[in-house]
Order: structure tokens, then C-alpha cells, then sequence
């Protein structure tokens, strides 16, 4: 059975909503045709375009289940960006500017995840995975990467073909970084011997930088780093890494703006330190990340740098051992950058402590809104929250927010 259904608006995952139903690739005030009443199904017409409507710039839009949202003009998608973060501050009554979304994808994504398993005849299938499916697509290009990327999807097979005969789904997860690329497979469990010497000789064959299975060397060229402003970091296979260099760049600037000219701050959740090696420049940093590898790495560079205020660089879980008054006591302001989960027991101790400046980023904005609102109920004031967008054409935005006493 057909259905006519009009669009009000794009849901925070970015399908199209009518009333109680989901229809994806679809825009707010389009006019479109459903098949059946599944409460989500794809548009069988668009009976009605909306003006904001384009042409989407890669030939796998629809199929390959990456990309929700090329399909709409940049201005309306980059304003739905920052209406996401308003949504998601509104339940909590948090009132604050939420300054225009920031569009942070530059060159494009520096790390791709493909995924590699056989077909249902004897293909080797390297690709995505499909829209609403766990079945995956071959793909030849995506153009949401850094064109650092280009030959990874070449990589890729070449590494998928070694491990052909595993029946379970392999990731291929392959980084661009200044010395070339660093792939790091997941799902190839232990390698025998030939696998290995074989993975060794396709690995050089493709130029890679290194090449590791589950953070176990298999071959290296050259040490994988990035510069991140002057300094040199090496890194931990696998280890975190902001979207894009741009976002890197972006979500840094402001943290810098945000920490002021703070003498002695903390970077929670810092990762390889793209904040606490910035901040350094002027602020003494205490800089803690649950990641033992990341540290090394952040330490390791603090080491190889020279004109850099102290850098006490701590391996620490933070939910199960936040960071405690007395630990806190003599720091001008602390920024935190935790994952989806947010930062709940650390924001609870946070809003009681005296110290004067608070900047929050988040890649979630449902578990921001709820850490805010604590630190909120503690005194705290909202200042400013900036969206920061380097997950193009995908339903996931980020944000930088300040907080003053
Ligand atoms: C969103 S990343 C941010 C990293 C860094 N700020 C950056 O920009 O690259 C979140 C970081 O939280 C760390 N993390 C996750 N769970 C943690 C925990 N329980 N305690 C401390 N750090 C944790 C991860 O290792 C990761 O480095």
C-alpha cells in the first residue's frame, strides 16, 4: 500500500519525521511516497522536493549507511546542527547563545574504518556497511576523506585478501598520519605464521607506515606520528584521534580561548594532549586520560619538545577515580573532553570546586546538557556553547562550552 506522508521536520538522527514516522533522505516540507507502514521506510517518491534539496555528491548515497544528510543544502544542515544542541539543552532548562555551527570537516575525515568479509558467492566484499543493514558494500571511493586517504581502500584489500579465508568480519582501520598510513586490523584473531610473513610483504608492497593486528606489530616503515603545532606525537595503534585535522584545530582554538590566560589548568580525558600540548605554550597542564598508551605517547613527545610550560601527564580512570577537591586545589580552570558517556561523577565534583574557569567539549550533547546542568546547580554559569561540525553529512555533532563562577 502507498502512503503520501508530509515532512515537518528533520529528526535528531536526520530522517525526515511525519507524525510517528521515520522517512529517510527526506527533507522538512517535502511531499513524499511510502510504501507500507513500517513506522520507518524509505521514500518510493518525492512527490514534492524542498528548495534545500541537492544533488548528494557521492554515487553510494543511500546505500552505504555513512552518510545521512548529503542530500541538503549546507546552510540549513549546518543551522539543524546547532538546533541539535539546543534540543538537547532545552530539557534540561539550560539557556545559553549557542553560537552558529562551525564547519570543521577541512580536508576531510583522517581515520576510515572499512569493513572486509566475504560475499555470498566467493567475493571478497571490502567496503561499508550498508544503510539499515549489517550486509556491506563494496565501495571504490568516499569522498568524505582526506584525500591523505586515497590509496587505503587499495590497502585495504590487499591486507583483506591475506586474511580471505576468515570467516568472521574484519576491520580495517587505517589512519593517514605525516609518515604515511597506519592500519590497524581487528577481528583477524591470533595470525599464524604464513599470515603473518604474508601480511609483512602486502604491507610493504603498499608503502604502509605500519601495520598492526590488535596493537601486535606486524610491520613497520616509519613510526606513525602527526605534528600537532610544533611537536612531534607518536602514535599507539589505534589510539584516539579527533575526526579531522581541522576539528582538531578548531575544538583547540577553542579550549585555548576558553582556558584564558590560566597559570595551572587540567585536560581530562586528553588523549594524546592536541589540547595540553597547545595549552603548554603558556599554562602548566595536568593532563589524565584512562589510555596508559596515549600518556606514554603525550609524555614522550612533552620530552622531544623544548619551550613548553610543565606537562604532568597521568594515566587514570576518571569514572571510577575522578579527579577529587584536593587534586584540583591551586588550578586556574580545567577543561574536559570525556567520551559519549559524558562525565557525570567527574562534573558532580567539579561543580563544587573553586577554581575559575570550566570548558567543556562533548561529542554527545544529551550527556553534556546533563553534565552542564550539574555544574550548573553547583553556582556555575553557562557561558558560551559553540557546535563543532567534522562528522559531514552524519547526525553527530560536537561542542565546545565555556562555564564561569
Ligand atoms: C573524546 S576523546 C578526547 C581525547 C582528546 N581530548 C583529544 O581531543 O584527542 C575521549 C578520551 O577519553 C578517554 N577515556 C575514556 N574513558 C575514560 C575514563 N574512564 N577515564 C579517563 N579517560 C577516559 C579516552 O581514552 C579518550 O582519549
Amino acid at each position: 500500500m502507498t502512503e503520501r506522508l508530509t515532512i515537518s521536520h528533520v529528526g535528531h538522527r536526520g530522517d525526515g519525521v511525519a507524525g510517528h514516522r521515520f522517512v529517510p533522505f527526506t527533507l522538512a516540507g517535502e511531499v513524499v511516497e511510502v510504501e507500507g507502514r513500517d513506522e520507518r521506510a524509505l521514500p518510493s517518491a518525492i512527490l514534492v522536493p524542498s528548495a534545500e534539496r541537492i544533488q548528494p555528491e557521492c554515487r553510494y548515497f543511500g546505500s552505504c549507511g555513512g552518510c545521512a544528510l548529503q542530500h541538503w543544502a549546507p546552510a540549513s544542515y549546518l543551522a539543524w546542527k546547532r538546533d541539535l544542541v539546543a534540543a538537547a539543552l532545552r530539557p534540561h532548562g539550560l539557556q545559553a547563545d549557542i553560537a552558529e555551527t562551525i564547519d570543521a570537516h577541512g580536508a576531510g575525515r583522517r581515520r576510515v574504518t572499512f569493513h572486509a568479509r566475504r560475499g555470498q558467492g566467493t567475493n571478497l566484499v571490502v567496503g561499508f556497511a550498508a544503510a539499515r543493514s549489517h550486509a556491506l558494500i563494496a565501495i571504490d571511493a568516499c569522498p568524505i576523506l582526506d584525500p591523505k586517504l586515497d590509496r587505503a581502500l587499495a590497502a585495504a584489500r590487499a591486507v583483506a585478501r591475506v586474511l580471505e579465508s576468515a570467516t568472521k568480519p574484519l576491520d580495517i582501520q587505517i589512519t593517514a598520519t605525516d609518515s604515511g598510513l597506519d592500519m590497524e586490523l581487528r577481528g583477524a584473531g591470533k595470525l599464524s605464521e604464513r599470515q603473518r610473513l604474508e601480511l609483512l610483504a602486502a604491507g610493504n608492497a603498499q608503502g604502509l607506515a605500519r601495520l598492526t593486528n590488535h596493537g601486535d606489530l606486524v610491520m613497520q616503515r616509519e613510526p606513525p606520528s602527526i605534528q600537532i603545532d610544533a611537536i612531534r606525537v607518536q602514535l599507539p595503534p589505534g589510539v584516539f584521534l579527533q575526526a579531522t585535522t581541522k576539528g582538531e584545530e578548531v575544538l583547540s582554538r577553542l579550549v585555548l580561548d576558553g582556558v584564558g590566560k590560566a597559570k595551572k589548568a587540567a585536560d581530562l580525558f586528553c588523549g594524546v594532549g592536541p589540547f595540553a600540548l597547545r595549552l603548554a605554550t603558556q599554562t602548566r597542564v595536568h593532563a589524565v586520560d584512562a589510555d596508559g598508551q596515549a600518556i606514554a605517547a603525550l609524555a614522550a613527545a612533552v620530552r622531544g619538545a623544548s619551550g613548553l610550560k610543565p606537562i604532568v601527564a597521568e594515566t587514570r580512570d576518571l569514572f571510577r577515580r575522578p579527579m577529587m577537591a584536593a587534586d584540583l586545589k591551586g588550578l586556574d580552570a580545567v577543561v574536559f573532553d570525556p567520551p559519549r558517556a559524558g562525565a557525570e561523577t567527574q562534573a558532580k565534583i567539579l561543580a563544587k570546586a573553586d577554581i575559575g574557569r570550566i570548558v567543556a567539549v562533548s561529542c554527545n550533547p544529551a550527556t553534556f546538557a546533563r553534565d552542564a546542568a550539574t555544574l550548573i546547580a553547583g553556582g556555575w554559569k553557562l557561558e558560551t556553547v559553540t557546535p563543532v561540525d567534522q562528522f559531514r553529512w552524519s547526525a553527530h555533532v560536537e561542542l565546545v562550552a565555556t562555564f564561569s563562577r
